[in-house]
């Protein structure tokens, strides 16, 4: 075919092929990304947000570039890596689809500007919009598994450490944080590292307790801190607003100050006096009811909770739990994740159906 052409049209005709093909890998990966935001998340603004840069890169689109359209041709339709064939989680769907809408904005830019400048200057636009909605859409994803979470699993140190993680995981668990108070930082990072990997392949949140560099250092999704932790302001400056903080708290005025400063979630506790926190008294019961009443926030009680005594704390109110010892040190930490997962998602079914509907006028 190249004889045909005289080096102009030759290389217009390229030109126009590489943005075709670009075009369309834009508008895929953006129809891919919109359906989760339309149908997983329900959130008209990122659907919407997807929709309109759908359309304006359609308006590029013209007749004469489809018509450089020569698939047969086209050796990169052959060319596939063995990671497009899997995608394990929603999470790596969304970023692997965000990248290949990003690159496909870098390539019409470059390419768009030899043949218009304001295409070039436009998809640069386009670029940017996207890294905004991958931000807002992956802070969103981010807070939206948080409020689904009814269980939380605090780590303790022990060799075993990955193996309980991992069946707990196995057992549904979508919410882990790394606690280690004594370890050296060296082997905290390794660990957490591993944490961070294992929570990525479940679809599972990971969090940090104390330490905000450590988040940082492996990406976690956010920090857990305690009244005698970093600020909530300070850890936000660093940790920027996509990621969750959680802040412990003991009493009505610990929980409204931590809202005030804008954690994320808090945890309620100690319910029971416990070994795993062996200074702290217990708030009891009638602070998780108060949590039940005036919590507008995601919160977990937490403290001395178990198989046992779980009951007993969803009696006062509590849809959310945070556990230390109860899988740490069970048996069979899957069969016991199951357990309090059944009974959660139980609780809440009763109180749907218990709850006075709207009376209808
Ligand atoms: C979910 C959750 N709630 C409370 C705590 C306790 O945090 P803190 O008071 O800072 O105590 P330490 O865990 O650091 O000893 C928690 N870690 N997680
Ligand atoms: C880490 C922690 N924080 C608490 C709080 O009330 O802030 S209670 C607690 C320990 C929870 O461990 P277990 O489930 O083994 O009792
Ligand atoms: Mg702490």
């Amino acid at each position: 075919m190249a004889e045909l052409y005289n080096g102009q049209v030759m290389e217009k005709s390229v030109i126009y092929r590489i943005l075709d093909a670009n075009l369309d890998r834009a508008r895929e990966g953006l129809r891919i990304i919109e359906e989760w935001c339309r149908f997983g998340l329900n959130n008209p603004d990122l659907t919407q947000e997807c929709k309109r840069l759908r359309q304006e890169l359609a308006q590029w689109h013209t007749a004469e570039i489809r018509a450089a359209r020569n698939t047969p041709d086209d050796p990169g339709t052959q060319l596939t890596h063995e990671r497009e064939e899997y995608r394990g989680t929603i999470h790596q769907l969304l970023q692997a689809n965000l990248c290949r809408v990003e690159e496909a904005l870098r390539v019409l830019e470059e390419y768009g500007k030899l043949e218009d400048r304001q295409m070039g200057r436009v998809c640069k636009q386009m670029r940017y919009r996207v890294y905004t909605l991958e931000s807002q859409l992956m802070a969103y994803s981010r807070h939206q598994q948080l409020l689904e979470a009814q269980l939380y699993l605090v780590t303790s140190p022990m060799p075993e450490l990955l193996e309980v993680a991992e069946a707990a995981l196995q057992g549904g668990l979508k919410l882990i944080q790394y606690r280690d108070k004594n370890t050296e930082d060296g082997e905290r990072l390794v660990l957490a590292q591993k944490l961070r990997q294992l929570c990525d392949r479940y679809g599972a949140l990971f969090l940090i307790n104390d330490r905000v560099d450590l988040a940082l250092a492996v990406d976690a999704d956010g920090v857990h801190l305690g009244q005698q932790d970093l600020p909530i302001a300070v850890a936000r400056e660093i940790l920027g607003p996509q990621k969750i903080i959680g802040r412990s708290t003991t009493n009505p005025e610990e929980m409204k100050r931590a809202i005030a400063e804008g954690a994320d979630y808090v945890g309620v506790g100690p319910v029971f006096a416990t070994p795993t926190k062996p200074n702290k008294a217990a708030a009891g019961h009638e602070y998780v009811r108060y949590a039940a009443q005036h919590c507008p926030i995601p919160w977990f009680a937490i403290g001395g909770i178990d198989v046992n005594n779980f009951n007993e704390v969803l009696e006062s109110g509590a849809n959310r739990i945070a556990v230390v010892r109860a899988i740490m040190e069970a048996e069979q930490p899957t069969l016991v994740t199951q357990y309090f997962l059944s009974q959660l998602i139980r609780m809440e079914t009763m109180k749907a159906i218990q709850k006075p509907q709207a009376v209808r006028g």
